[in-house]
């Protein structure tokens, strides 16, 4: 095997210079605007992957200057109530972004609800207006842990532009926008599922020059699996209970083995996850800018 020391990907440390930025932006404009940003996370039950999240975003909202309006249900929330708390937040002129924490218990419809919250409030950028200007290469709110990858890559100066890229999965918080986003890059793109048999994701995925594991396994992702000298940016986030009954996080990679073949490795914790926090402050920032703006012109069309 090619022994080459990976770049890390440090996601981690990108993010924290991208919060510094947004507290300058929100500290020269609040006073412009006259509020600080407003962020609603609506999680309903206990999700562990979940509860990383909320707590890692309301830490990074406070430490901004973007106020919390989170919501926890209980996993017998009806739809009817979570449709109340959208509309409530919908209505709210101090909320800017609106998120509703994914997966949802099966008796509700998660669709219903992700289609109802206002698209200019649309942090996730998960409702259809967001994701059909994505398809359109449009700008508008975008998914926020593939817009994070690719910020990530950019960082790096790696450019996906007539390289290979595969992504494994393809859900619509991430493997369809991540694919869509590489495309948009001018990547070679294609997409693997759980109907890919065993031998073609191992032939796709040793083509690939990125590889993007976002499913939700670990050890998906050896480095049988990885082309010498690829970029392999792990998404997956999996919690392993230690034998003292204690908890880690992991991702679909294996990170010792693949970090000896990759040319560069963003790692969990500490790659995407950080910076998916880092864009949905950026997603709702944009549109606190974008409502100020937008009644500004209404006001002054009014005059
Ligand atoms: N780092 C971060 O910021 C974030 C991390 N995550 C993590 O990323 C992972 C994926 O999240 P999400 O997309 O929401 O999850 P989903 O469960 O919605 O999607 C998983 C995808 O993986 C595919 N899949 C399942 N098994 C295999 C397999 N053996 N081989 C290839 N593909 C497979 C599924 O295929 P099919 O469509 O056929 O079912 C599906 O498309 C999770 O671990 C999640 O916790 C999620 C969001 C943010
Ligand atoms: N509508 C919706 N949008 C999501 O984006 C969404 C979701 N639902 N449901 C759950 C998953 C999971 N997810 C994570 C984001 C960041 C970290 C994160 O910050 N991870 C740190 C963890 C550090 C630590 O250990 O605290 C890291 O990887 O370094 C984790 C998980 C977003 N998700």
């Amino acid at each position: 095997m090619t022994d080459i020391a990976a770049r890390l990907l440090d996601g981690k440390a990108l993010a924290r210079s991208l919060q510094n930025e947004y507290k300058k932006r929100i500290a020269t404009l609040e006073p412009k605007i006259g509020r600080p940003p407003g962020l609603a996370v609506l999680m309903v039950g206990e999700n562990p992957a979940s509860a990383v999240y909320v707590r890692n975003k309301e830490r990074a909202s406070s430490k901004v200057g973007i106020a919390s309006f989170g919501q926890h249900f209980p996993v017998t929330v009806t739809q009817t109530e979570l449709e109340v708390a959208i509309d409530l937040l919908n209505a709210d002129d101090c909320v800017d972004g609106i998120l509703l924490q994914l997966p949802l218990p099966s008796h509700l419809d998660a669709t219903a609800l992700l289609y109802r919250i206002r698209p200019e409030k649309d942090a996730d950028g998960l409702h259809p207006v967001n994701l059909g200007r994505l398809v359109r290469s449009e700008p508008g709110l975008r998914s926020c842990t593939p817009a994070g990858v690719m910020r990530l890559l950019a960082e790096y100066d790696i450019d996906p532009a007539g390289k290979r890229a595969l992504v494994v999965g393809r859900s619509i918080l991430v493997g369809k926008p991540m694919a869509l986003m590489l495309l948009e890059a001018n990547a070679s793109v294609a997409i693997a599922h759980s109907h890919t048999s065993a031998s073609d994701l191992c032939d796709l995925a040793r083509k690939a020059d990125i590889l993007v594991p976002a499913v939700g396994k670990a050890g998906l992702i050896g480095p049988e699996l990885v082309k010498p000298g690829a970029v392999v940016v792990d998404v997956g986030i999996v919690r392993v209970t230690n034998p003292d009954g204690s908890h880690h996080l992991t991702g679909d990679v294996d990170f010792d083995g693949v970090s000896r073949v990759a040319s560069a490795i963003a790692p969990v914790p500490g790659g995407v996850g950080p910076m998916t926090v880092a864009l949905l402050l950026e997603n709702t920032i944009t549109s606190w800018v974008t409502s100020w703006e937008r009644r500004r012109s209404e006001a002054h069309a009014a005059l």
